[in-house]
């Protein structure tokens, strides 16, 4: 929480420094050498350019491991904002001003008095929560809430989805993806099915293929008519498979993310408001240019966005890449973690919960030149719905920030603004909807 931090440590070593790319790098003990490292505060002042790093200690060996470390920290009472010239024009605010003794109580006082939060990351507030439990206690039901409300974000395990069935739709897609582009050509945006998404359209790096529910397999179906000479039926029946394991997996979600907003809101509104809703699938993937010419670079994969549906569920492989959009402006890296799935808040849950749960901006960067492959699962509002908080949900004393709307009229505002774009990345329901400019 440092502007700078001096580190003396011994021969023991097990310091060691995160990397851009989530590694663990080792600050080898080197005689005669002390450690410096850039604190928060000064990442916080130098709006970024500085990089304050996630670091921990490590014990390889039964023994002793002694250092000293010293902090050089701003006054409690400063107030830590990024000078015009640091910031330097043309660039945005990526923190807001704060007081640092504010910062330092944040740290303290968060999750049950912990050490100054160690840890403190996207995951600790998305915790992951296992969906196949009823979701009763109160601090699963507390931190869920918490990430909905602040992140938008959280993982879940014991999901249903076997690794099996996840093998198999994925090498189904990557043989999909290794046609030609004449053959997917004639699923494009100017054919009669429209489900393909070729590259330049997204992005350079990007394309996909869209299948449909509630009839999972004839909409898989009517694009493997097109691409596959002869009649092959697994792919209709595999994609039907994942389909309905995510059409249940999302009542499931809808119905506890209901309860976090209020006492038996599950029953109260997932029959009137969410039995309609309807499920389509997007099967991507990212093929980044065969040379990132420096270390560090990386190219962006799908740019900043939000989702337009009320929740969306994503598999993602292990490449990593997908990142999350903080509060206060960071991008906040969702590591790929085995046997989990990714679930994000859209649009039409942020409207219908009067912003109470939160759309949070994404996108996905690519760091290595390697294929990245990934299943998104988009649950939507039906397009006629007219979305509009109930008054429970808004609460007593609380004013809207969403103007009623139907559900058709933003998904339409989505993919024909902006020449066109893939639906207009960038923008968001606050920009459709939102009151007071919200
Ligand atoms: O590929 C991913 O991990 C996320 C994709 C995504 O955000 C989307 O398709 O909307
Ligand atoms: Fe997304």
């Amino acid at each position: 929480m440092s502007c700078v931090t001096i580190v003396y440590q011994d021969e023991m070593g097990g310091l060691q420094v995160r990397s851009k790319d989530g590694r663990r790098i080792e600050m080898n003990p080197c005689e005669g050498t002390l450690v410096v490292n850039v604190g928060d505060m000064l990442e916080a002042w130098s709006n970024g350019r500085l990089r304050s790093s996630e670091h921990r200690v490590v014990l390889k060996k039964p023994a002793y491991r002694f250092s000293l470390a010293f902090f050089r920290c701003f006054e409690d009472t400063k107030v830590v904002l990024a000078s015009e010239e640091v910031v330097g024009e043309g660039n945005e605010r990526v923190y807001r001003p704060f007081v640092c003794s504010d910062y330092l109580k944040f740290r303290e006082t968060n999750e049950e008095g912990k050490f100054e939060k160690v840890g403190f990351t996207v995951k600790d507030f998305a915790g992951i929560d296992d969906i196949s439990l009823p979701l009763q206690s109160p601090s699963s039901l507390s931190s869920l809430s918490q990430a909905c409300k602040e992140w938008g974000f959280f993982l879940i395990s014991d999901h249903g989805v076997s690794k099996e069935l996840y093998n198999k739709v994925r090498s189904l897609s990557e043989y999909l993806f290794s046609l030609p582009v004449e053959t997917k050509t004639k699923l494009g945006p100017l054919s009669s099915v429209k489900t393909y998404t070729p590259h330049c359209i997204a992005s350079a790096f990007f394309e996909s293929l869209r299948v449909s529910g509630p009839d999972f397999a004839a909409s898989a179906q009517s694009s493997a008519d097109v691409l596959f000479h002869h009649h092959n039926s697994e792919f209709s029946e595999t994609l039907q498979e994942y389909g309905s394991k995510m059409t249940e997996l999302s009542k499931k979600i809808v119905k506890i993310v209901l309860m976090t907003l209020g006492d038996d809101f599950e029953n109260k509104f997932n029959d009137s408001e969410f039995n309609n809703c309807h499920g389509y699938l997007r099967i991507n993937n990212y093929s980044p240019p065969q040379i990132l010419e420096e270390e560090e670079e990386e190219v962006e994969g799908l740019g900043k966005h939000t989702d337009m549906s009320c929740v969306t569920i994503v598999y993602q492989d292990e490449m990593g890449g997908l990142q999350v959009r903080s509060k206060d402006g960071r991008w906040i890296e969702m590591n790929p973690c085995e046997g989990t799935l990714v679930v994000n808040v859209g649009d039409m849950l942020e409207a219908w919960s009067n912003g109470r749960l939160r759309s949070s901006e994404h996108r996905v960067v690519l760091k290595k030149p390697a294929n990245r492959f990934s299943l998104a699962f988009f649950w939507c509002f039906e397009d006629e719905k007219v979305v509009l908080a109930p008054e429970a949900v808004v609460r007593e004393g609380n004013e809207r920030v969403y103007r009623p709307f139907v559900c058709s009229d933003y998904l339409k505002f989505r993919e024909t603004n902006e020449e066109g774009k893939f639906e207009k990345v960038g923008f968001t329901v606050k920009d459709f909807a939102g009151i007071n400019g919200r």
